[in-house]
């Protein structure tokens, strides 16, 4: 081993100073570190390192297309910028990635020897690997494909095509057993894992490819698409005591058309066996030169004339074998039976293994990691592209939303002024309105109130003085004043205040509707509550309770009488008076009274006219009282003072006129007292009442004006208040929309983040691609 290393050093450093010999006078250490040294350089170690980096590079591969594949697969539903078919893509990549991996596991450099029977192939693989592990012997042993590759771990084994079991090889006896044990075909293949520690070219990739003799089948169409479709190197294992024959030249014909270039060795083995004849050993040897040559470079046309002179070889597998054997032993490669020349065909062999590194390295990092490479490019530029598509998706889609939120903000601000100016607006419209019904029913009121003497006089129950008929008389005047005051306010107003209060609120309707978002105002006016019935006016007079206190008086009254005559001179005087009195106090007395009259409880209540004083402070009473002591005074009392009276008027007037005014005043009350008949009192009646109904009526005007105007207020509040509603509700849509939106810009952004980050690690492995093309493809 030691000799062989020193060798090669030589070999590779070009000095020739050192014999093979002196290697034995190294120490251990020195040839330990002349080993790695020479391990270090072999150019089996491009292939290796470049197989390492290579996988490295897979490895970020693999991670970042399970990465990004996670990425593209976890981008939510909702922002629709990937289909289901990029993501089966991506995910495809994942397993196209695990599946070159898988494949460069197990990528090796692969070498084939191929020859006649007993040429010699098991014989150079075995000198090559320094161990005898293919068997070998005369005739013909090797009877299908044996491929011999590196495993972990000190056990050697064998697996035969179509099983999985692993058979235990100790010896070569019992590999050389077990492949006889059955009878294979000679196209099929068994594996020979042998420990790769054992062998530096196994533990450096190497896989070594026996095959049955060339001339003992016709099946080698089958042989080279089953077994050197993906053979880095060809040896031809020539017997260089023969010329290179038919089916030897034939195989590789084919096998030259297969593949393009293939890289092919020729081994004229058993050269040993020209030392017996030593004289024609150069001729032979120029003969046979010649001729590879000519085969190479001429009929198989895979190399140049300067190529192929650097693959025709001269050697002895047999020789080598032994001589490394001895030296593994500690004893000089020379020891035993030697043929003369070892020594030079040993070195050919080692130059042949040297030229066979550098090829076989060199093609296969060439035809299996620039595929590899040009493969992971393509993956990385593909993943580039796709997620550059999507990027610009998102990027659409981002302005997008960004346009939507702009718009959207504007519109929630512009919602936002315009509720407040129409809110301001319509509250104008409103008190406006309001006031204008006010008006107009206090107006209208009051006409009805001056024509109330044709509505009682319409009333024609029949009337009689017997207080419970009188009293049910009482109660349906009422009813028929209610009934005819309402009825007739109604068709005065109602109509025309209903079409007002329409037009308001569609117009307020359609301002509002203004600020809702067109599509949204179809779903937005479903949800307003609109009213069963059009807006209707109720004036609620209730003239039973504000004519509760009405007290008729029927009584016979003398209008020449002294009570009526005082009255009516007092009255007259007081009259214009007390008619100001009564209106600029009407005010305050509806303010403190009006309640009162309105509610039930005021009929309980003295009447308030009873108890008004007049101008001097005189109520109604105390001038009834004054009145009927001033007919007593002169009707019982005066008798001396009537004596008196008629004696002037006897003196002054007359007698005979005296009785005749007399027979006048009492005709006149006779005419009265006659004509004070039920239909008479029935007038008295009415008469009394529309002048208590006016006055009482007169008091609420106010009252039912303001009540009517209120429920204006009212109806249009209420409808205003809802109209609030639905613009509220619909900016409270509005600004959960723009919540989304603002929420899917910033998924956008993180994801379009990710995304730049991707792309980033795809132009970070490509460019470690290529600079793995530049140190192990290019540099080759
Ligand atoms: N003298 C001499 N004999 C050799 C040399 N190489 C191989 N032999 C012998 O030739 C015989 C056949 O060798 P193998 O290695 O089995 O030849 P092979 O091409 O593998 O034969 P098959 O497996 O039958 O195809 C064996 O007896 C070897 O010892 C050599 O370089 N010189």
């Amino acid at each position: 081993m030691a000799a062989y290393l020193n060798r090669t050093i030589s070999m590779v450093t070009g000095s020739q100073t050192s014999t093979p010999y002196d290697a034995n006078a190294l120490t251990d250490t020195t040839a330990r570190s002349l080993q790695n040294a020479g391990t270090e350089k072999s150019p089996l170690q491009v292939f290796v390192r470049a197989k390492k980096k290579i996988n490295d590079i897979y490895g970020e591969i693999e991670e970042y297309v399970t990465e990004t594949t996670q990425f593209i697969g976890g981008l939510p539903q909702e922002i629709e910028i990937v289909d289901k078919e990029e993501k089966e893509l991506f995910q495809s990549y994942v397993q196209k990635v695990a599946a070159i991996r898988e494949v460069l596991s197990r990528d090796h450099m692969k070498v084939a020897f191929f020859g006649r029977t007993s040429n010699g192939k098991s014989s150079v693989i075995n000198a090559m690997l320094r161990e005898k592990i293919l068997p070998s012997g005369i005739g013909h042993t090797t009877n299908c494909f044996c491929q011999v590759e590196g495993v972990d771990g000190q056990e050697a084994y064998l697996v035969k095509e179509g099983s999985d079991e692993k058979l235990s090889v100790v010896s070569i006896k019992q590999l050389a057993n077990a492949l006889c044990e059955e009878k294979l075909s000679e196209s099929s293949l068994v594996r020979i894992y042998w420990p790769r520690e054992r062998c530096s070219l196994l533990r450096d990739d190497v896989v070594f490819v026996d095959s049955p003799g060339v001339d003992v089948s016709r099946n080698l169409d089958d042989w080279i698409d089953n077994h050197c479709l993906n053979a880095d190197v060809f040896v031809l294992v020539l017997n260089s005591e023969s010329t290179m024959t038919l089916a030897e030249k034939s195989f590789f014909h084919t096998v030259s058309q297969k593949l393009s270039k293939p890289n092919i060795f020729v081994l004229n083995n058993r050269w040993d066996a020209s030392a017996s004849e030593p004289e024609f050993q150069d001729s032979v040897k120029s003969q046979h030169q010649e001729k590879c040559i000519d085969f190479l470079v001429n009929e198989l046309k895979v190399s140049s004339e300067k190529e192929a002179a650097e693959r025709v070889f001269f050697v002895s597998a047999k020789e080598t074998l032994q001589g490394r054997l001895q030296e593994a032993q500690g004893n000089p490669a020379h020891l035993g039976a030697i043929a003369e020349g070892f020594q030079n065909r040993y070195f050919e062999f080692q130059d042949f293994e040297r030229k066979f590194e550098e090829c076989i390295s060199k093609s296969a990092v060439k035809t299996k990691f620039e595929q590899h490479s040009s493969r992971g490019k393509s993956i990385a530029s593909d993943m580039r592209l796709m997620l550059d598509n999507i990027f610009d998706r998102a990027n659409v889609l981002r302005n997008n939303k960004l346009d939507q939120k702009k718009s959207l903000t504007d519109r929630i601000q512009k919602t936002e002024n315009q509720l407040m100016l129409v809110t301001r607006e319509m509250k104008l419209k409103i008190h406006s309105m309001v006031e204008e019904v006010e008006q107009k029913v206090a107006k209208a009121l009051n006409e009805e109130i001056w024509r109330l003497g044709v509505l009682v006089d319409e009333f024609n129950m029949p009337f009689h003085t017997e207080p419970l008929v009188l009293n049910i008389y009482k109660k349906e005047i009422n009813s028929h004043v209610e009934a005819g005051l309402g009825s007739n306010l109604r068709a005065r107003l109602s109509m025309a205040l209903a079409m007002n209060v329409e037009a308001a609120q569609r117009e307020m309707t359609e301002r509002m509707h203004a600020l809702i978002p067109s599509e949204k105002v179809a779903a937005h006016t479903k949800q307003i509550v609109t009213r069963p019935q059009p807006f209707e006016m109720l004036y609620s007079l209730n003239c039973q309770n504000l004519c509760a206190d009405f007290q008729e008086d029927l009584d016979f009254k003398f209008s020449w009488g002294i009570t009526a005559m005082i009255q009516r001179f007092t009255g007259k005087a007081k009259s214009g008076k007390k008619q100001a009195a009564i209106t600029s106090g009407r005010e305050g007395a509806n303010n403190s009274n009006i309640q009162n009259i309105l509610s039930p409880v005021s009929t309980e209540v003295d009447s308030p006219m009873c108890l008004m004083p007049n101008q001097q402070g005189i109520t109604q009473e105390q001038l009834s009282m004054i009145s009927r002591i001033a007919v007593a005074s002169i009707g019982s009392q005066g008798t001396v003072g009537g004596l008196l009276v008629a004696g002037i008027l006897l003196k002054t007037i007359g007698w005979r006129v005296l009785v005749g005014v007399g027979a006048l005043y009492g005709c006149v009350y006779l005419y009265e007292r006659l004509s004070w008949t039920n239909s008479a009192k029935e007038r008295a009646f009415k008469g009394q009442y529309v002048r208590h109904a006016t006055k009482k009526l007169k008091m609420i005007v106010d009252l039912t004006s303001a009540n009517c105007s209120h429920q204006v207020q009212q109806e249009l509040s209420s409808t205003f208040a809802r109209l609030c509603r639905v613009v509220d509700t619909a900016s409270i849509e509005m600004n959960d929309e723009l919540k989304a939106i603002e929420g899917s810009l910033n998924v956008l952004e993180a994801n379009q983040k990710q995304m730049k980050l991707l792309r980033n690690k795809a132009n970070y492995i490509t460019n470690e691609l290529e600079i793995f093309e530049t140190n192990y493809i290019k540099a080759n």
